[in-house]
């Protein structure tokens, strides 16, 4: 302490020596202090090196260790002493506060100066905006007046690189802001640039500590947001933008916002109704915004979930299937079947048309396709002019009954050439054809009458070219005579009349071409263009000249044919030849058959066995206009139907699967239907209204089965309906015999028996076969059926007339007319009109017939008797009275 106060006292300097160095040569372990004292006095202290205490490096200490000798340098190093040390620390500390203060206070300097500045810039901002919120709300105003379609250019002018927001951000930078405008590349989306104020972008970046050296530049951010409060402006949205500048949130000039008021609604606004002014523009865009986007997700989620598909629709679905196919809901379609008025449950088939409405309903496309498109193309290329080769002309015979028709056919058989040789034409196969000596052919079809002829054209088998009409000249024209004319004109068939049994005494051909102007068929020598020949098919007189005419006829009509070429035609019979199976006779139309074609037949199918002609004999071909037997089809077609030549089996097959599945569909669909019409057809059969004769026809072929079939179709009364369950060829047999049972009807037999076991079960079960070998006796026999099953009728029976003479007034019983009977008889009981100057002033029944004083069951002309009505009493004398009764008529 004594050497601290000295050291204190002389005005001597310090210098350290290094250790080991002491003048008065101590040991290294010792330094040693050399002080120096004026008059040139020295003196050297020893200084301890106390080497557990570790001198604190760095920082030198406030004041020196109380332990250790005062002054003391520290060991080891030639720095200041722990003194100096502390004086110099403080000298520091002291000139570091002065700074700090001035710097606060040139900070403090430099905020006013900014804050001014950055409400100078709000000021200008505010004035920007309000500008530019001017111009849009001039654009919305201008938009508004568009369609509203144009809500679409709106979004692409939000979208527009000449937005209005971009110019305003960077074209008009605000002093000591500095203005980011978005890079082009990192534009925001459109929903968030939409929630973006009109004014400039202010630069973020991250807050610096608040004692961080302030921003030199001028034109650096005064704006420190943390992304917090970042976020928080922008939820609040532009109005507060700008307005409070930080740190200092009481920042005067900030309170004052303008802008934050537009975005609120105090209570006096909403009171006085001055929304539409505090509601600022910018919500209006978000809101406008907003619904866009809801609209746009809502059209997206729609889209999604309504598919449009494609649905396939056959001529029949099920509504499970018409579902399973729109991918909807079995209840869903139902309900909208519904709404239609049509009640189906899942498995109940709607026709397309139906399942077509649904389908579109339910917003998909409709694909029609039908099962009959497996048929596209099997009819061929059309053929062209220079392949075809004139054809022999395709003959039917009409008439009425007896004129001739099978005589004439037969006669002109013999016309062949070939004829007089053996075997000439012998075979009835449906049609023939005659080879006439000039070489000419005629195609004959071998079913007379207009019925066969009907009933193959409705099948769609126009094979005939000309009609021959048969008319007796001793017998005129008869009704089937002008039935065949209007057949043959609804089929466009030119018509020949052949005046036959020209033999016969009572001949007049003249009255014949005379009664058939009426039917406007004028012959040539009357000056029309209708040939007629005047024929006798017994004595076989003129044959050649009508053959002549048909062939005028057909010179005429150019018939024409292209034999080169798969062949196609129609089917004139189908039966089932005992030992030959299925045979059908065909007349080919197109192209040449020929053995081993492939041929799909009405639903039937097969590969061509064997041809036969109408001379039996076997043939390799058939060119166009012959008729031919095809053996080898699989079962009988039905006549009329086309049959066409096809390139192979599978082809074959899928066409007559597609056909026989139809047919079945079409029975289904014929049941249905009278069984949707039972009820209201059992109602009428109770009231007597109607009855039904139902049969089951049978034939040898099926030409006459087709003609049972409209000849009793034909026989239907308005009240006793004939139904038709069937027409086929063959033998009849138990599940025909069950058939006619289960409908109550009869079977006809033309030229076919029952087999026995047949005929067992109809004896067992009461059905009735009843067999036929000529037509008109089916027809007889069916409307004798139809007749009787007609209901009686009540008839009106005029009885007489009386006249009232005198009037009673009887208690008890009423008026009394004593009466006179002019006309007839008065019987008890009976209808009575009261006529008054001639007019029925009363309809009713008679109470009391009175002859005397006695009830009397009638009275007769020429007497007098009292006469009493039903519940009336205005009986006047010089009244009329007529009586009569009702009666049942048979049909
Ligand atoms: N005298 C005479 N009789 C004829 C002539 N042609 C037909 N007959 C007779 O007239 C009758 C009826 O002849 P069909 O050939 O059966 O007459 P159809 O028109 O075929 O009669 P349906 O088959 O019942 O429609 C027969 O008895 C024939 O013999 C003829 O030219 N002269």
């Amino acid at each position: 302490m004594s050497e601290g106060n000295d050291q204190d006292q002389g005005k001597g300097r310090l210098s350290l020596r290094p250790a080991g160095r002491s003048e008065v040569g101590h040991t290294v372990d010792a330094g040693s202090v050399r002080q120096s004292f004026s008059h040139g006095r020295s003196k050297v202290v020893q200084v301890e090196v106390r080497k557990n205490r570790k001198p604190v490096s760095g920082a030198p200490k406030a004041g020196v260790s109380g332990g250790r000798g005062a002054g003391g340098r520290q060991p080891g190093k030639r720095g200041l002493t722990d003194t100096e040390l502390a004086v110099r620390q403080r000298v520091l500390e002291e000139q570091r506060k002065e700074t700090a203060l001035k710097e606060a206070q040139r900070i403090e300097q430099e905020k006013i100066q900014i804050l001014s500045a950055a409400e100078e810039a709000r000021r200008r901002e505010d004035d920007e905006r309000r500008a530019a919120e001017e111009r849009e709300r001039e654009a919305i105003e201008a938009q508004q007046q568009e369609t509203s379609s144009d809500a679409e250019s709106s979004e692409a002018a939000v979208a527009s690189p000449s937005d209005e927001r971009g110019p305003v951000v960077s074209a008009q930078p605000i002093p000591g802001v500095v203005t980011l405008a978005p890079p082009p590349g990192r534009l925001r989306p459109l929903a968030e640039r939409a929630i973006m104020p009109t004014k400039p972008l202010v630069q973020t970046r991250p807050a610096p500590a608040p004692s961080a050296t302030p921003a030199s530049g001028a034109g650096e951010t005064l704006r420190l947001r943390t992304g917090r409060e970042g976020a928080e402006e922008e939820r609040r949205g532009p109005a507060r933008k700008g307005a409070t500048p930080p740190p200092k949130r009481n920042a005067g000039p900030a309170k004052k916002d303008t802008g934050r008021r537009s975005g609120r609604i105090d209570v006096q606004a909403a009171i006085e109704g001055d929304d539409d002014k505090t509601r600022s523009l910018a919500s209006v865009r978000r809101q406008r915004e907003r619904e866009r986007r809801q609209a746009e997700l809502e059209r997206l989620r729609t889209d999604q979930v309504r598919v449009v598909r494609d649905v396939v629709l056959p001529e029949t679905i099920t509504v499970q299937e018409l579902a399973n196919r729109m991918a909807a809901r079995q209840g869903e379609v139902i309900k909208s079947l519904m709404k239609m008025g049509v009640m189906a449950t899942v498995t109940q088939s709607i026709d397309a048309d139906t399942a077509q409405l649904i389908v579109e309903e339910f917003g998909h496309r409709v694909r029609r396709v039908s099962e009959s498109d497996v048929e596209i193309g099997i009819q061929g290329v059309e053929d062209i002019e220079d392949d075809m080769t004139s054809r022999p002309p395709v003959v039917t015979i009409m008439g009425h009954v007896d004129h001739g028709k099978t005589s004439l056919l037969d006669a002109l058989r013999t016309t062949d050439i070939a004829a007089g040789e053996a075997g000439g034409i012998t075979q009835h196969i449906g049609a023939y054809q005659v080879k006439l000596a000039s070489g000419a052919k005629i195609t004959f079809i071998d079913t007379p009458g207009h019925e066969a002829f009907t009933a193959m054209r409705a099948r769609g088998a126009s094979v005939t070219d000309v009609v021959v009409l048969v008319v007796a000249a001793d017998d005129g024209v008869m009704p089937q005579t002008a039935e065949a004319i209007k057949h043959a004109k609804a089929a466009n068939a030119p018509i020949i009349v052949a005046i036959n049994k020209i033999d016969k005494p009572g001949a007049n051909a003249d009255r014949v071409r005379q009664e058939l102007l009426s039917y406007e068929l004028v012959v040539e020598s009357m000056g029309g263009d209708v040939q007629d020949v005047e024929v006798s098919a017994l004595k076989r007189t003129n044959l050649d000249k009508l053959e002549e005419a048909i062939l005028l006829q057909a010179e005429i009509l150019d018939l024409k044919a292209n034999p080169e070429r798969a062949a196609e035609g129609a089917v004139i019979e189908g039966r089932l030849d005992r030992g030959r199976g299925p045979v059908s006779t065909v007349l080919v139309q197109k192209g040449t058959l020929r053995k081993g074609d492939i041929v799909v037949a009405g639903a039937e199918w097969g590969r061509v066995r064997a041809l036969v002609d109408d001379r039996n004999r076997q043939v390799s071909d058939a060119p166009p206009s012959m008729p031919v037997e095809i053996l080898g089809i699989a079962g009988v077609p039905e006549a009329g139907s086309s049959f066409v030549v096809v390139e192979n089996e599978n082809r074959a097959r899928e066409i007559s699967e597609f056909r026989q599945r139809k047919i079945k569909e079409h029975a289904a669909a014929g049941k249905t239907a009278a069984r949707g019409t039972l009820d209201q057809m059992l109602a009428r059969i109770q009231a007597g209204a109607q009855k039904e004769v139902a049969v089951l026809i049978k034939a040898d072929v099926q030409g006459s089965a087709e003609a049972i079939k409209l000849t009793v179709e034909k026989l239907a009364h308005e009240e006793v309906a004939v139904r038709v369950l069937n027409d086929t060829v063959g033998q009849i047999t138990e599940s025909d015999v069950q058939l006619a049972k289960a409908s109550d009807g009869l079977i006809i037999a033309f030229n076919v028996r029952a087999t026995s076991q047949a005929r067992e079960m109809a004896q067992r079960d009461g059905v009735e076969i009843r067999y036929y070998s000529i037509i008109y006796q089916v027809a007889d026999d069916i409307e004798q059926l139809v007749k009787g099953k007609v209901a009686p009728k009540h008839r009106e029976k005029f009885l007489g007339y009386a006249e009232i003479r005198q009037v009673f007034n009887i208690t008890k019983v009423g008026k009394v007319a004593g009466s006179y009977i002019t006309e007839g008889v008065v019987k008890r009981g009976c209808g009575v009109r009261l006529l008054r100057d001639g007019v029925v002033i009363h309809e009713g029944d008679l109470s009391q017939l009175k002859r005397f004083k006695d009830d009397v069951k009638e009275v007769a002309r020429g007497y007098e008797c009292g006469l009493s009505f039903a519940g009336y009493n205005d009986l006047r004398e010089g009244d009329v009275v007529e009586c009569f009764e009702m009666e049942l008529v048979p049909a």
